[in-house]
């Protein structure tokens, strides 16, 4: 089996001045998994990001990314393995332009002239950014802002990317181009992890759904099975996916595919 790009052993963590957040925490992320982590507000999903990327450390067990432990490798090392979009994407950008801030990460990797255009040309072409290259970043619209924020991700070049509510500022345009990526990324065997509160968005792409409560995990698994579970369900929860939500109200095998739905509620009214 291939060695997990993530790891979490036995993790315990508090914020100061307050009581333990996780405690005894097990995960395991395989190359090429797309995860989405599910949970209230104050579950604890953007601690757990924090500590995935080894920007908070664990008060007892062990991270590992890429094999590499949170608590002794230093950035330059982790920032090979793991790239993170924060919440507030627009508070991670730091230069005074869009190719500049596509740059940063692959410059200080050393890498030389020609290899670095190439990488930021691509990561600015799949997010639709060629034209805007040289505009400041504050000069583009909140939608933009975050593809920039993705544009400097893919520019990184990690196995390993965390994303928090990246669908957040984004219209139809920018959805689809931020999507086509995320279906590029997992073809080249990247493991994708984010936080999300769209149900439908991540019926559509999540291999697995971590549904954190409390700082424990209280359901892992298909997203069908978990986003449709009574605990993500209660009265004052986020609707229910449509598609699967649809599937279980008729019936039928538990789909976020509306090609396989099509195929399942044709057979249904051939008999
Ligand atoms: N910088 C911080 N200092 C102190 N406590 C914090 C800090 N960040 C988060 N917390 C606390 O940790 C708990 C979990 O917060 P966290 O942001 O991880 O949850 P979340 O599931 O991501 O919530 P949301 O969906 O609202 O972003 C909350 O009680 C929060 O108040």
């Amino acid at each position: 089996m291939a060695e997990p790009v993530l790891q979490f052993r036995d993790v315990a963590f508090a914020w100061p001045d307050a009581a333990p957040l996780l405690s005894g925490l097990n995960l395991s992320v395989a190359p090429g998994e797309c995860l989405a982590l599910v949970g209230r507000n104050g579950a604890g999903k953007s601690t757990l990001f924090k500590l995935a990327c080894g920007l908070l450390k664990p008060a007892a067990g062990q991270v590992t990314v890429g094999g590499l432990d949170t608590a002794q490798a230093r950035a330059p090392q982790l920032a090979r393995q793991v790239a993170l979009m924060f919440q507030e994407a627009e508070r991670q950008i730091c230069h005074d332009q869009v190719e500049a801030e596509v740059a940063f990460a692959p410059r200080l990797a050393g890498l030389d002239a020609s290899e670095l255009a190439l990488k930021v040309a691509r990561a600015l072409e799949l997010t639709g950014l060629a034209g805007r290259a040289r505009c400041h970043p504050f000069d583009l619209n909140a939608g933009e802002r975050r593809l920039l924020t993705l544009a400097a991700l893919i520019a990184q070049d990690t196995p390993l990317i965390l994303l928090d509510e990246p669908t957040r500022d984004f219209d139809a345009a920018q959805l689809a181009c931020f999507e086509a990526w995320l279906t590029l990324a997992r073809s080249e065997g990247r493991a994708l992890l984010f936080i999300s509160h769209d149900l439908d968005f991540i019926a559509r792409h999540a291999s697995r759904v971590l549904h954190l409560d409390g700082g424990a995990i209280v359901a892992d698994g298909p997203s069908c099975r978990v986003l449709l579970h009574p605990a993500l369900q209660a009265p004052d929860a986020l609707p229910a996916p449509t598609l699967p939500a649809l599937c279980q109200a008729l019936g039928l095998p538990p789909t976020a595919d509306a090609d396989a739905f099509d195929a399942a509620w044709l057979a249904r009214l051939r008999g």
